[in-house]
């Protein structure tokens, strides 16, 4: 049986620009020619693109402005997004471009599925108030799809829905494909206890066939039994950033095929605060990478274990790129622990976790939540090759630190990339062993930082006006839940 793989899909724009008849003319093959201001509608509808069907939800929006505040549901689960503007109204395209901005910041600044629509374009040339060439030169700079539309058209419209589908898997697979690297999802593991950090493992993706290492090898870098219940901070983080000891060795070696499945693992009675990490070896380049998240639950109680898959490039050598939507799994998790009264995830910290140093060690990044998504990533800074040319800030929260780089026991106690090389499946031929790197001087490298959390509670959307740990001042639209966020990990910024 083909699998059905679904997306979840956002429909933005101005007010009237026609994203409720877009949608109905998708879904139902009609057009609607009355006015009536949406609140907020779900269409669901199977779509067959290629050979691949999809299971495609569209989420139907109340027309937004230059002020609106995107709440975390138009970011988290999301695969990608319909930004509509009307040829007509010269307003509702600069909306769109404040949209596409503010999505981009929430999103952590990495790439996402876009297609750019410049509806009502059956209305006469002299109301047109956007030429094509105007949304065609925007789409670009967004590196987004361009289509001009009229609701009416039901082929067009089509287009629309489909033009998404095939942008998030070329977004997905883009930088994996231009590094010859591959895309590895991951799934998180919360261990029952009052930790506030999780596993991360991860799997691969689709045909990939490939023995995945699944080790504990110790403790996040930061836990409350290390910091003694204090939060990390700029100040506190190095103290608290040790080496990460190999503490409980290596799972039983996981040949995985086709999807992850956390199954083998979620019954695994981990000790809290055991970190997780997968090992994989991939093409030249590629071949050895430690990906993963972290995930952090409710304050308390923290008694259970989920599951949470994101996707993460795996880039050369070094330092692994996250990709998000991170998805909460929370059907997933209703499924593992059904009837054991076991609460919800809390939320999830996604991004880089763990990554390879240039002399084999095991990096622990900063780290620390990006309130409005949970998750932090790392991005190369603007002049350098990578994955975001802009956007980042030099990393004030150093990497490895140096007193971690090449330490005794950072290097990974199932590791044996360098002297052992393996076949990655079943008629795949073993990589050639890479050559060492060169000592690195400093960790993180020059041009790589990390633009994690720069932007503090601000992410946050709903919710009375907070105050949020030390420096964190007055800031509106900071939430309960942001709070709640903040008494875990968030340290002062
Ligand atoms: N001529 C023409 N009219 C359209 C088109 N799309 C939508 N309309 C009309 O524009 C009006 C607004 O359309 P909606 O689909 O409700 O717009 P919306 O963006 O969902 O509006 P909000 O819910 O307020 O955000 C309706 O009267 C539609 O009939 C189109 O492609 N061509």
């Amino acid at each position: 049986m083909p699998l059905v793989r679904y997306r979840k899909v956002v429909i933005l724009g101005y007010r009237a620009v026609g994203k409720t008849s877009l949608a109905h003319q998708f879904v139902e093959g009609k057009f609607m020619d009355c006015y009536d201001p949406t609140v907020e509608s779900t269409y669901s509808k199977m779509v067959m693109v290629g050979k691949d069907e999809f299971h495609l939800q569209l989420v139907d929006t109340a027309g937004q402005d230059e002020y609106t505040i995107l709440p975390h549901s138009f970011i988290i689960g999301i695969h990608g997004y319909v930004l509509v503007y009307s040829v007509t109204s010269l307003r509702s395209f600069q909306v769109v471009k404040t949209l596409h901005n503010k999505l981009y910041e929430s999103r952590g600044k990495t790439r996402m599925p876009v297609v750019l629509v410049g509806n009502k374009a059956d209305l006469s040339l002299e109301s047109r108030e956007v030429k094509t060439d105007e949304g065609k030169k925007l789409a670009e700079s967004w590196g987004a799809i361009f289509l001009e539309s009229s609701a009416k058209e039901s082929q067009v419209t089509q287009g629309i829905f489909t033009k998404i589908i095939e942008e998030i898997d070329r977004v997905d697979n883009s930088y994996g494909r231009e590094h010859n690297c591959l895309l590895m999802h991951c799934a998180v593991i919360l261990p029952p206890g009052p930790a506030a950090l999780a596993a991360a493992a991860c799997g691969s993706r689709g045909r990939w066939t490939r023995t995945i290492q699944l080790c504990a090898v110790g403790e996040p870098p930061w836990s409350p039994a290390r910091a003694g219940g204090a939060r990390p901070g700029p100040g506190k983080e190095a103290a608290l950033r040790g080496p990460i000891r190999p503490r409980q060795g290596c799972f039983p070696r996981w040949k995985e095929q086709g999807a992850p499945t956390p199954s083998p693992w979620a019954e695994h009675p981990w000790p809290h605060q055991h970190l997780g990490l997968a090992s994989a070896r991939r093409q030249p380049g590629c071949r050895r990478v430690w990906g993963g998240l972290h995930a952090a639950g409710a304050p308390r109680p923290w008694a259970h274990s989920a599951a949470v898959p994101c996707m993460a490039y795996l880039h050369p050598g070094r330092l692994i790129t996250a990709n998000y939507p991170i998805m909460l799994l929370a059907e997933r998790h209703k499924e593992l622990h059904a009837g054991k009264g076991v609460q919800g995830p809390g939320w999830v910290q996604g991004g880089l976790w763990g990554s390879l140093g240039p002399r084999g060690q095991v990096c622990a990044p900063p780290w620390g939540p990006c309130p409005g998504l949970g998750m932090g990533l790392w991005q190369r800074c603007p002049g350098t090759r990578g994955p975001r040319r802009s956007g980042c800030e030099p990393s004030a929260r150093g990497g490895c630190g140096e007193g971690d780089a090449g330490a005794p026991g950072m290097q990974h106690p199932g590791d044996r990339s360098q002297a052992l090389p393996e076949a990655a499946g079943p008629g795949v031929p073993a990589p050639r062993p890479a050559p060492r790197s060169p000592p690195a001087l400093s960790w993180p490298p020059a041009g790589w930082c990390g633009s994690a959390c720069t932007r503090g509670p601000r992410a946050c959307t709903r919710g009375p006006r907070t105050r949020l740990g030390r420096g964190g001042g007055e800031r509106p639209g900071v939430g309960a839940r942001c709070q709640e966020r903040g008494r875990v990990v968030l340290g002062p910024r």
